[in-house]
């Protein structure tokens, strides 16, 4: 059996829509089918979901809503329109909408999780009925009636455990089943949504749960490729990582896939395949725990912008005891977290997310009482750091992996400011100044994959 995942590009419009249909109906395997809520139809265009986001801070601010709840509406209604559906489920929409606008919500949280969630429940409804109404019988089946629970902390969305033995039950259904992804239900019975891209681990969510043999996840590319196609034109596509690799990559910038993705599929040993909905004779990615060789010891090479380092320097801080601790102490005060620590004797550097302050007045607290309470010599920050990453699993076997990439960026002029190697070996770390990202990510890809090999696998 397969979960299969349609992202927001593959039904941002009637034609996609009749794609998954037939990618659906071609396999009887295809049980179990999850989607996101219409996402661009032409790269200007915006996602229903950024739209529910803007619509639920104009409830909350009392702006008007007219313009942005018309443009939801109309997006469905067009797809309805289109795909010739009956009246029933046009009016079951509207139906949800109003009561999502008219509820009584007990915090801005709770109304910024329902609008978001809205998105993808409306759209498995209307794939629903397309498909029931084309001789292809599916059930739609929601968070709340499958048992799919998680928990927020500290603005994380975690799957509780028992949701796995609740969505067993779900492998008696005869139907196809079409499940919202995105959102699961807090304890109080609460919709809460996973992070942006979180349909994928809904995908992966079911997988696990049901005991899935595959974990199909259909997007717009023909494969992941070695490096963003945003970035580097028609980079070499990847036909085969590991588990680790993906995690890796997809935290560091491939956002084909959302990293918390893999956690599921890993402990149940799931495979994932990313396909394209466009194409769906290619064979894509495949994502599994082991691979076979192939003739490049990279993987791929990722990138992220947004980050920023806090570096506090004191004389003999390695004969410090704790000094370490403390630091990280007081960035646990903060609820600030920390992804990344490269030191020197003197000196120690913490890499954040710079979305983690509220305002510039707390990054200058926190400067300052880093400096007082550590009586450190110097405390400084830098901002706008983009991470590179270079994985594969082939560099714990080859040597020189990082000078090659180091006389790689120096000769493009790249100033590194921090590098940093897992100690799994599979992964490299470097920071360097956001503005320098496409080229450095360019003469890397130029290095490891031109270089390396002639004749493109
Ligand atoms: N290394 C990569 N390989 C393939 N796609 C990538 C990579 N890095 C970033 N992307 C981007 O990810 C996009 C697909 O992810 P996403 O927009 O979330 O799709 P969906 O709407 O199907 O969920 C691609 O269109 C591509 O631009
Ligand atoms: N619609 C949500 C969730 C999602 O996973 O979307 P997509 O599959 O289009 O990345 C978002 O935009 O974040």
């Amino acid at each position: 059996m397969k979960i299969t995942k349609f992202g927001g590009s593959s039904l941002a419009n009637a034609k996609q829509i009749r794609k998954v249909f037939d990618i659906i109906k071609s396999d009887s395997d295809r049980k179990v089918v999850v989607v996101s809520a219409p996402g661009k139809r032409f790269s200007s265009d915006t996602k229903i979901t950024d739209n529910l986001i803007t619509l639920a801070k104009q409830v909350q601010t009392g702006q008007d809503i007219e313009e942005t709840l018309s443009a939801i509406k109309e997006r469905y209604m067009s797809i309805i329109k289109e795909l010739d559906l009956d009246q029933k489920i046009k009016d079951q929409l509207e139906k949800n909408l109003k009561k999502m606008i008219t509820a009584s919500y007990s915090s801005y949280e709770q109304l910024l999780n329902a609008f978001k969630a809205s998105g993808e429940d409306n759209n498995a409804q209307l794939v629903a009925a397309y498909f029931n109404e084309n001789g292809l019988p599916a059930k739609y089946v929601s968070p709340e009636e499958a048992g799919l629970y998680v928990c927020a902390q500290n603005g994380h969305t975690r799957v509780l455990p028992e949701t796995y033995a609740n969505l067993e039950q779900l492998s008696q259904t005869q139907e196809r089943i079409v499940f919202p992804g995105f959102f699961g239900i807090s304890k109080d019975k609460q919709r809460v949504t996973f992070s942006r891209g979180g349909s994928d681990i809904t995908g992966a969510i079911l997988a696990k749960g049901l005991k899935a043999d595959l974990y199909e996840n259909f997007t717009d590319v023909d494969a992941i490729f070695a490096a963003n196609p945003q970035i580097v034109g028609q980079p070499k596509k990847i036909n085969h990582l590991t588990y680790q690799e993906m995690r890796e990559l997809s935290y560091a910038g491939f956002s084909v896939l959302h990293h918390e993705a893999l956690r599921p599929a890993i402990m149940a040993d799931i495979p994932i395949r990313v396909k394209n909905t466009n194409k769906p004779e290619l064979p894509g990615t495949l994502i599994s725990k082991t691979r076979s060789e192939n003739d490049y010891h990279i993987t791929g090479i990722a990138s992220s912008r947004g980050f920023m380092s806090i570096s506090i320097a004191k004389y003999l801080m390695n004969e410090e005891v704790g000094f370490g601790a403390r630091a990280l102490n007081i960035m646990a005060e903060h609820n600030l977290s920390v992804e990344h620590i490269p030191t020197g004797i003197d000196e120690i550097t913490l890499i954040l997310r710079s979305d983690q302050f509220k305002s510039a007045a707390d990054e200058k607290a926190l400067l300052q009482e880093l400096q007082e309470k550590l009586n450190a010599d110097k405390v400084y920050q830098e901002k706008e750091l983009a991470l590179l990453m270079i994985v594969g699993e082939g560099m714990i076997s080859t040597v020189g992996t990082a000078a090659k990439a180091m006389a790689a960026l120096a000769q493009t002029g790249i100033n590194l400011k921090m590098i940093d190697q897992g100690s799994s070996e599979i992964s490299m770390l470097f920071g360097i100044a956001a503005a320098d990202e496409s080229r450095a990510i360019t003469a890397l890809y130029e290095t490891f994959f031109k270089a390396e090999v002639s004749v493109e696998k």
